[in-house]
């Protein structure tokens, strides 16, 4: 069973896929360590020394290997879906996740973060606009099932996940106990 997770900075990808795969005792992998191990260095440093073209070679390389051995829990790069070929490859391979979240909610997430290499500009919030918008259509496209991440919390997500992939039947529910038989009116 494998399971990707897609959806802007901020959407919960990390930190709901980490409980998730815990709550289905699956290995969790996020696609953003994966590729800091193979560069050496954080994905910001990455971005300033080499540009975004020569990550994003890196990223297609990194997904279609995740996508070979497809296990467990994987929270994708928050631009994965901008290439066609991650876009088929993550399909293909894993039951996809769109945590879908309004900008005002991520700015509000994100607002002192310093490692997201797209948002260190003058108007974050005005960036997260724009990457919503041009990326709302390619993580609805890429994905199987959208959650909404407005109000839920973190623990709350993964209910509603696994409860999702219950009804999908891709993963089997836990035995209930036997309940009391009912008991007729009067
Ligand atoms: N539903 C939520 N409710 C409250 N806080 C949340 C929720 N989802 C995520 N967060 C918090 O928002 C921050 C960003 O979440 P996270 O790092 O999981 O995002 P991400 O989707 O992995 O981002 P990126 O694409 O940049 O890796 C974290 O501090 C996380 O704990
Ligand atoms: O939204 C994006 O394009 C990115 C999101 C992060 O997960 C990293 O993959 C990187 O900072 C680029
Ligand atoms: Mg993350």
């Amino acid at each position: 069973m494998a399971v990707a997770l897609v959806g802007l900075p901020g959407a919960g990808k990390s930190a709901v896929g980490r409980r998730l795969g815990q709550r289905l005792q699956l290995p969790f992998i996020d696609s953003d360590n994966v590729i800091e191990q193979r560069i050496g260095c954080s994905i910001r440093d990455y971005f300033e020394r080499e540009g975004e073209a020569s990550f994003r070679d890196i990223e297609q390389q990194v997904i279609a290997d995740l996508a070979e051995t497809a296990t467990g829990v994987v929270a994708t790069g928050g631009g994965s879906v901008l290439r066609e070929a991650n876009r088929n490859r993550l399909r293909a391979s894993f039951h996809v996740i769109y945590l879908r979240s309004s900008p005002e909610d991520l700015f509000r997430r994100l607002r002192h973060d310093v490692k997201r290499p797209l948002l260190q500009v003058a108007d974050p919030l005005g960036r997260l606009r724009e990457l919503h918008a041009a990326r709302d259509p390619l993580y609805r496209e890429t994905a199987h099932d959208v959650v909404e991440t407005g109000r839920p919390s973190v623990a709350m997500l993964v209910n509603i996940i696994v409860m999702q992939l219950e009804l999908a039947g891709i993963v089997v529910p836990a035995a209930q106990p036997d309940l009391p038989p009912v008991q007729p009116h009067d």
